[in-house]
């Protein structure tokens, strides 16, 4: 019998392909395909993908064209189709917001009355003006919308903004978030018990691939007499495993720890006695 293969569109290229494909390859996904080849099967695990364009993502879908896809959930919002968020991923991370020339004394939202708004996201434009009370008129381009109210097009703009750079570089001020936004994965809310098995294991194995960028292993060598000080000190996923070293009164102090509570404990540690503290990066990790 043929196993059922998962179909999974990503985008042909853009700010998302590499996020996608590194991700699928770091689950030990490996995809043989050939530049311009659309679709791609993976060698060694039951999945397709499909290379298409991001915005045409979410109605492939809905449509069963495509099992899953990873989109924005930007995106996601926008298209407004039947399907169902499964999984951030904690990549391509970025907000939609309004912005308005920076010479502008924005007031808030009401601001945008009557006025005209540039934005290549309609559907969440319209959502928020209609939240707010707020009747403007809405100008839909599909790229480049930064340029807008510098050629006269437009009085605002809705786009998205991740280091803020592009909206600097044309005169522009962010004033009202809409919506944050990372890259996810969605499913098409029909699917069958054996697609959705491919998909919980393929799953299992992002959420192992996520936990470990999150994480780095550290080891450090301390007095036997700060070990019971430097235990307190480390928020691990257990308890930390403590061996004793060859030099006698000392111990090696090894756990998991979050990145970001390394930089806040970092200090305290060597506060308390630690010494050749070194961190390691973890490939995945299953909890
Ligand atoms: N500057 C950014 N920083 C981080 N993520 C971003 C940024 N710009 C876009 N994204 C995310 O990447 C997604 C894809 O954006 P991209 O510009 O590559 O494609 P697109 O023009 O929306 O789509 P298409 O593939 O249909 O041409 C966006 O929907 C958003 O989620
Ligand atoms: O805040 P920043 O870091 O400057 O990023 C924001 C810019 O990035 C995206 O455009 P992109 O470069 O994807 O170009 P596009 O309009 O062709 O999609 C987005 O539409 C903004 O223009
Ligand atoms: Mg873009």
């Amino acid at each position: 019998m043929e196993t059922t293969r998962l179909k999974i569109a990503v985008q042909k290229s853009g700010r998302l392909l590499d996020g996608s494909v590194e991700l699928l390859k770091e689950c030990g996904i490996r995809i043989n395909n050939g530049k311009d080849q659309l679709k791609a099967s993976a060698a060694n695990y039951p999945i397709d993908i499909l290379y298409l364009r991001n915005s045409d993502i979410p109605q492939y879908v809905q449509d069963g064209v495509a099992d899953v896809g990873i989109i924005g959930q930007n995106t996601a919002f926008e298209k407004q189709k039947r399907i169902e968020e499964v999984l951030p991923l904690g990549f391509s991370k970025c907000r939609l917001s309004i912005a308005v020339p920076k010479h502008v004394s924005y007031s808030g939202p009401s601001w945008l009355q009557g006025k005209r708004i540039a934005t290549s996201y309609p559907n969440s434009l319209r959502h928020f003006l209609q939240e707010q009370d707020i009747t403007a008129e809405i100008h839909e381009i599909s790229g480049s919308v930064e340029i807008a109210p510098n050629i006269g097009l437009a009085d605002a703009i809705c786009d998205l903004v991740s280091s803020g750079s592009t909206l600097f570089k044309n005169g522009l001020e962010e004033q009202d978030v809409l919506l944050q936004s990372e890259a996810c994965i969605v499913k098409n809310d029909k699917l069958s018990a054996e697609k959705q098995a491919v998909l919980d294991q393929l799953t299992f194995r992002i959420q192992s691939v996520l936990k470990a960028r999150h994480n780095k292993y550290i080891l450090m060598n301390a007095p036997a007499d700060k070990t019971g000080e430097i235990i307190n000190i480390l928020p691990g996923m257990k308890s930390p495993t403590v061996m004793p070293l060859a030099t006698e009164g000392w111990n090696s102090i090894h756990t998991v720890i979050e990145e970001k509570q390394f930089w806040e404990i970092i200090g305290q540690l060597k506060a308390a006695g630690a010494q050749g503290i070194l961190v390691i990066p973890i490939e995945k990790m299953i909890i």
